[in-house]
């Protein structure tokens, strides 16, 4: 039986995959096997003995310490693109509340009926102070053409706007999907330069943090529109509300907001929208339990954050997993010990990702707890799991 915690609320339709016969789900467990998270803080989240795997139901794994995490052998899921639909249609949402003023205009009409104002009067007096320009025919920069940046950048050229996207990491598939309409640049200074919107889609990291500061603001056009779906922290604070106070910066739209920006004049705070359809919630849960599930139970890894893609069939009657550092020998150092033992490898692969790695040797023996032990003692080896099929 595994103990699966869960630290959010997680679509039941993605908690159904986990079948109460082996997976006992709940926010109180303890000692747990798998938890399951959205956007709750991890960063100083003590690690039971169990644990052996975190799925983060979304794409930012911020919120979650996965170098602490690699270091102890435990493997980070999130869920590439599975609320990305629901992000571009915030992000076309964001670019109309970052231009038209619906927002205060709104707020405008419910202040005139408390004051007991005819509204269907005052509206046609009351309206002009609440206009705002059209996007067709204006420049959106993107910055950031992953699973939501290139969504976002192909409908806006189908809004009639021009589209000049920005990722020095630009993956082929997001280069295939990517419409042949949006300008490829390879220097932020083009977005900056031209753009009347600008909308970032990059993920919140130690290089991305703060990247939209005062010295990108001072090469951006005056009356430029931020739209922040990302991370609040990839906006420093003090330098966009001065340059909203400046008029540097017409409105900035956030998902995002906190008590330094919230009652700032043109700031649009949104309470973290971005994946909040039921559609996107579905698909986050059923990826991320889908993941958790296998991993616990095969071994197999797929869509982690800080360990390779990993998936074998069974062949054997025991499969042992091993998280390792990515460094020589280790691989000899594993065969070795086997070899010792007297146990005969059935199939063995091995992937790595950064200073990590992963191996999964099935072999024909059913081996006990020495042999794991054996190998738990190689210098690199951060875990080892015995799994009998
Ligand atoms: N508001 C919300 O509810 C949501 C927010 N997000 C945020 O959006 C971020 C992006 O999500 P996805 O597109 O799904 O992730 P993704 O991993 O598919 O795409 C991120 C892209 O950013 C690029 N990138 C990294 N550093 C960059 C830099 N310095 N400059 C330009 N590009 C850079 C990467 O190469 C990658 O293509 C997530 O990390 C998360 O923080 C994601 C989903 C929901
Ligand atoms: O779970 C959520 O609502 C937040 C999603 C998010 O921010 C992400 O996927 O990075």
């Amino acid at each position: 039986m595994f103990r699966i915690k869960t630290l959010n609320q997680i679509s039941p339709t993605g908690l159904s995959v986990l079948d109460a016969s082996r997976f006992t789900v709940s926010d109180g467990v303890e000692n747990e096997d798998g938890v399951l998270v959205r956007s709750a803080d991890m960063q100083e989240y003590v690690f039971p003995p169990a644990l052996r795997a975190i799925a983060r139901a979304g794409a930012g794994t911020n919120n979650i310490p996965v170098d602490r995490c690699s270091e102890s052998g435990i493997v980070v899921f999130n869920t590439p693109g599975a609320n990305a639909n629901a992000v571009k249609e915030l992000a076309v949402c964001a670019l109309m509340l970052a231009s038209r003023d619906v927002v205060g205009g709104v707020e405008w009409v419910k202040a005139q009926a408390r004051a007991g104002e005819d509204v269907a009067k005052v509206v046609e007096k009351g309206k002009r102070q609440f206009v705002g320009p059209e996007i067709s025919g204006k420049n959106l920069g993107v910055i950031g053409l992953g699973a939501i940046g290139v969504q976002v950048a192909n409908i806006a050229t189908k809004l009639g706007m021009t589209v000049y996207g920005y990722d020095p990491f630009l993956s082929v598939d997001a280069a295939l999907s990517l419409s042949r309409l949006v300008h490829h640049v390879t220097d932020l200074t083009a977005i900056y330069k031209n753009c009347d919107y600008i909308t970032i889609h990059v993920p919140q990291t130690a290089d991305t943090k703060g990247m939209l500061n005062a010295a990108a603001f001072d090469q951006m056009k005056t009356g430029v529109r931020v739209i922040n779906l990302a991370r609040g922290g990839l906006v420093a604070d003090e330098d966009m509300i001065a340059a909203l106070k400046s008029g540097k910066v017409a409105r900035y739209v956030t998902d995002f907001p906190d008590n330094a920006l919230t009652l700032v004049k043109n700031v649009v705070p949104i309470p973290h929208l971005g994946a909040s359809s039921p559609e996107s919630e579905e698909n986050c849960a059923l990826m991320a339990a889908q993941q958790l599930r296998d991993y616990l139970e095969t071994g197999n890894i797929r869509n982690s954050v800080n360990l390779p893609t990993l998936e074998q069939d069974w062949s054997g009657e025991t499969r042992l997993c091993i998280i390792h550092r990515n460094v020589p020998n280790m691989l000899a150092s594993i065969t070795a010990a086997l070899s010792r033992e007297n146990v005969n490898v059935e199939n063995m692969t091995n992937k790595s990702k950064g200073n990590y790695a992963y191996t999964i040797v099935d072999v024909s023996a059913r081996v006990g707890d020495a042999v794991a032990d054996e190998i738990r003692a190689i210098s690199g080896v951060l875990r080892v799991r015995v799994l009998r099929h």
